[in-house]
């Protein structure tokens, strides 16, 4: 018998995790799921397994009519994988199906049983290619589906789920020269200022990675930072920064950054960065809910703890790791980060407070609650190079979504609003 492919193994770890232990790709990875992979193979395990989930919806349509019973999940993460690669990815059948049976055969009694199933299975999914291209997207789960139907109406949450489908481009943000390196990357200079290349390869292979010219950040990710300049010379408090994108636009821009967050691992990827793009920063490890500043800031930026539900489209996993009783606690915990940030506010100052979630509970409904519990706070209205007027809210806040610039490959779902305490 041949041996089971290391790489396809591997993903389908990855799947049963996701499904069956609610742990993200992201969490399993860095718990060294994939450590005694070559690096070609731990990038097709994780490209596999992304892209398995991300279609999961679809591979199941396609699979029911074939399945008298559900198999168990370990089976099931296999079918989805193998459906995936012969209709998605287009691999050849012989290759695909072969691949497949050695991988049951190797694994225990229970499963091993289902190897003649499989074999049957694939060899007809093989055929329905046409099948598959008018399968449509898969939906957001129910919790999450309702409150983007009532929040912003049908055709737009299908609008949004074939975004996720669709997946993300590489966005980049520019330390300077936006131009020039979108010249020398091959990238599309974006209306708000962000590179974009579409199937960039090997982030880290790219040219200006080492010198430190710029870093990996969603277009939408990088507006906030945008949104409360002109921060020169500022005394800026970054709430909740790890990773960091935002910490590094803030210094780059000229502020004296303070970057706070509670957690000491994400803290060391931030502390990295800045070393990487030679950039500085006051770097605290210390819960928002505790720390006390010695002064108060000119200005802060809040990107609170969320639901995350505006990243799907490049975090296919979440749907199936977060439910809606999850969450709720967030929008507590969002509410007093805000106020504290207040608290720390000089008069005058702005804040600039943002989400990456599609839930109006986490964005639009935080700020009006927040404007109706501190009069002494106006709302500015955003007005930044490349932003449509149909994206700001009725508040004043900016509402990102993934399903815009659809034509160019989205973005992902964001909240933001900047307010000022009266001076
Ligand atoms: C949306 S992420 C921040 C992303 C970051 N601003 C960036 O651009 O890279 C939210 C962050 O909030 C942090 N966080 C959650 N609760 C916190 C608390 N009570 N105090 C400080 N940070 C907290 C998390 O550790 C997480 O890094």
């Amino acid at each position: 018998m041949s041996r089971p492919d290391p790489a396809r193994r591997a993903a389908l770890g990855l799947i049963v995790g996701v499904l069956e232990d609610h742990e993200s790709l992201a969490e399993q990875i860095g718990a060294e799921a994939l450590d005694g992979l070559e690096p070609a193979q731990r990038a097709r395990a994780q490209r596999l397994a992304t892209t398995t989930l991300r279609h999961m919806g679809r591979a199941d349509r396609i699979l029911k009519p074939h399945l008298r019973r559900r198999a168990p999940t370990d089976v099931m993460a296999l079918l989805r994988l193998a459906t995936v690669e012969l209709l998605e990815e287009k691999q050849a059948p012989h290759g695909v199906v072969d691949a497949a049976v050695t991988l049951v055969k190797s694994a225990g009694p229970k499963v091993r049983s289902f190897s003649g199933l499989v074999n049957a299975v694939l060899r007809k999914v093989a055929d329905e290619g046409d099948k598959w291209e008018t399968t449509p997207a898969p939906e957001m789960p129910g919790w999450l589906r309702g409150r983007v139907m009532s929040a912003f109406g049908k055709k737009s949450a299908q609008a949004m789920e074939l975004a996720h489908l669709a997946g993300a481009p590489l966005d980049l943000s520019v330390k300077e020269d936006a131009a020039g390196w979108a010249e020398t990357l091959g990238a599309e200079l974006l209306p708000t200022g962000s590179l974009r290349l579409q199937n960039a390869g090997k982030v880290s292979d790219l040219p200006g990675f080492e010198e430190g010219a710029w870093w990996v950040q969603d277009a939408a990710a990088a507006l906030p930072a945008k949104l409360l300049s002109p921060v020169t010379g500022a005394r800026v408090l970054d709430l909740c920064a790890a990773p960091g994108g935002k910490t590094l636009q803030l210094a780059s821009a000229g502020a004296e950054v303070t970057a706070l967050d509670i957690s000491e691992a994400r803290l060391e990827r931030l502390a990295e960065n800045l070393d990487r793009m030679q950039l500085e920063a006051e770097v605290i490890a210390a819960d928002a809910l505790e720390w006390e500043p010695e002064a108060p800031f000119d200005a802060i930026l809040l990107d609170a703890p969320c639901s995350a539900t505006g990243t799907i489209r490049r975090h296919p996993d979440l749907p199936f790791i977060k439910d809606g009783a999850s969450i709720k606690p967030l929008f507590a915990l969002q509410e007093q980060l805000l106020d504290r940030a207040l608290e720390w506010l000089k008069p005058g100052g702005t804040l600039v407070y943002a989400t990456c979630s599609l839930l109006p509970e986490e964005g639009e409904a935080q700020i009006k609650a927040a404007l109706a519990r501190h009069p002494d706070l106006e709302i500015i209205r955003p007005d930044l190079p490349g932003i449509e007027p149909d994206w700001i809210t009725e508040e004043g806040g900016l509402r990102l979504r993934p399903d815009f610039w659809a034509e160019r490959g989205g973005m992902d779902g964001f909240y933001m609003a900047k307010l000022q305490r009266s001076a």
